[in-house]
C-alpha cells in the first residue's frame, strides 16, 4: 500500500455511518483538503456534505465529480486489518472507494490544474433517505453548478482495469416500500380472539412476490424485494402489530406506478380479508439514472484509445442511485468501476481490490484533461 488515497479509503472504511449523519467523514475530508494548496481551492460544506471548488487556468466551463458518502446497517465480516469501528455499520457499497477518489481527483487538479473549472461534490445519504436532491436544491451549489456531471460505482463482479457504462438507462427507478399492518394481540391459546399480523404479513409477502411474474410486461424488468419483517414480541404471545420494509425498481416509470398500485389493491384485500389496518409508505423515490447518449458515446469512444482500461459495454442494473437527479438536471453519465471481489455490494464480506482506485482517478483526470483541452 503506497498511495494516500488507498491510506484514505482505510481510514474512512473504519468510520461508516447513516446517511446525514456523516459527521466524522466530513471532518476527515475537511482535514485531508486543509493539507492541500488552498491557492486555487475553495470549500463549503452543506449538512455532513462538502462541496469543492477548483478554479481552472482559463475556464468556459465547469465539469463535476460527485462521491456518495455514507455506510449501512452491515456487520463487516471482512478479515480486513482495518475493519469498521462502528459496530453494526459498513461501507458495504463502496463509498469509502468513491470518495477517495473524489480526493484523488481534487489532489490532481489542485497540483495541475486544468483549464477549466471543477467541483466536486461529496453527498450525503445515497442510501436514504437521499442526499442528491436536496443538495442540487441548496443555496451552497447554485452559483457552482456544473456544466457536466461524472460518477461511479464499484463493480464487484469486474476485473480491475475495467469500466463498464451504457448510453441511456444505467440503473432502475426505485421506491422504497414500507408497510404497517396493525391487527390484534391476544394469548396464543385463544388465536380466535386475537387477529394474527405475522399471518397476514406472510401472506402478504407472498402476494407481493406475484406482482413481478403476474402483473408486469416481462420484456420491462422490475422487482420488488422485502428486505426486512418484523412481528411479534414473545413466542406465545399472537402479534398485534406486522411491518415489512423493501424496495421496487423498474426500468420505467409506468411499471412502476402500476407496481403502487398492485401493492395498494393487495394491501386492501390483506385488509379485508385479515380484518386489519395496512398502511403504506413509499419512503424516499430514486429517479433512474439516465447517461447522457452523447456524452457517454464519446467517453466510450475515448476509453477504447486507453490502453490501461477495458470497456465493458453493460446492460442496464437494477440497483438505484440518487446521482439520477442530478443526471436529470445536468448532462452527464455514471460508470461500474470494475474492483474484482467474489461478494457483493450490500454484502458483509465485501472486500473490493484497492488497485482500482489509482484506476479511477487516473481515469477520472485524463478524461477532464481531454474535454478541457
Ligand atoms: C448502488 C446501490 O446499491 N444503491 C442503493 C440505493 C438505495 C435506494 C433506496 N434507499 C431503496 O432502497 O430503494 C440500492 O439499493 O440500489
Amino acid at each position: 500500500m503506497s498511495s494516500p488515497f488507498i491510506a484514505l479509503r482505510r481510514e474512512l472504511h473504519q468510520i461508516p455511518e447513516p446517511g446525514f449523519q456523516e459527521f466524522k467523514t466530513q471532518q476527515l475530508l475537511l482535514d485531508q483538503l486543509a493539507k492541500l494548496p488552498q491557492d486555487r481551492m475553495n470549500i463549503r460544506t452543506w449538512r455532513t456534505g462538502i462541496l469543492v471548488y477548483i478554479k481552472g487556468t482559463n475556464p468556459t466551463k465547469r465539469f463535476g465529480y460527485r462521491a456518495d458518502m455514507d455506510g449501512l446497517p452491515i456487520t463487516e465480516e471482512t478479515s480486513l486489518p482495518f475493519p469498521s469501528q462502528h459496530p453494526g455499520y459498513m461501507h458495504a457499497c463502496g463509498h469509502d472507494f468513491h470518495m477517495s477518489i473524489g480526493m484523488g481527483v481534487i489532489t490532481h487538479f489542485v497540483q495541475q490544474p486544468m483549464r477549466d473549472d471543477l467541483v466536486v461534490l461529496f453527498q450525503p445519504a445515497e442510501e436514504g433517505p437521499g442526499g442528491a436532491m436536496p443538495m442540487l436544491a441548496s443555496e451552497e451549489l447554485q452559483d457552482w453548478m456544473p456544466d457536466q456531471m461524472v460518477a461511479l460505482h464499484i463493480a464487484p463482479e469486474y476485473p480491475v482495469g475495467t469500466i463498464a457504462t451504457r448510453p441511456e438507462i444505467l440503473f432502475a427507478n426505485t421506491s422504497e416500500l414500507f408497510i404497517d399492518l396493525l391487527g390484534k394481540g391476544g394469548h396464543a391459546a385463544y388465536p380466535h380472539q386475537a387477529n394474527d399480523m405475522i399471518i397476514a404479513a406472510t401472506q402478504m409477502v407472498g402476494q407481493l412476490q406475484t406482482i413481478v411474474s403476474r402483473n408486469v410486461n416481462p420484456l420491462d424488468s422490475a422487482v420488488v424485494t422485502i428486505g426486512k419483517m418484523e412481528a411479534g414480541t414473545k413466542q406465545n404471545i399472537i402479534a398485534e402489530k406486522g411491518r415489512l420494509e423493501g424496495t421496487i425498481r423498474t426500468l420505467s416509470a409506468a411499471s412502476m406506478d402500476k407496481i403502487k398500485k398492485r401493492i395498494e389493491g393487495i394491501a386492501a384485500g390483506i385488509e379485508s380479508s385479515f380484518e386489519c389496518q395496512v398502511t403504506i409508505d413509499y419512503g424516499s423515490n430514486y429517479r433512474q439514472v439516465f447517461n447522457d447518449p452523447a456524452l457517454t458515446g464519446e467517453f466510450m469512444t475515448w476509453l477504447r484509445t486507453n490502453d490501461q482500461v477495458q470497456l465493458v459495454e453493460c446492460t442496464e442494473a437494477m440497483t438505484g442511485e440518487d446521482f439520477g437527479y442530478f443526471l436529470e438536471r445536468i448532462p452527464g453519465f455514471m460508470f461500474w468501476l470494475g474492483v474484482d471481489t467474489p461478494h457483493g455490494l450490500h454484502n458483509g464480506k465485501l472486500d473490493p481490490d484497492e488497485r482500482a482506485i489509482e484506476v479511477a482517478i487516473h481515469t477520472i483526470t485524463a478524461y477532464f484533461n481531454f474535454k478541457t483541452q
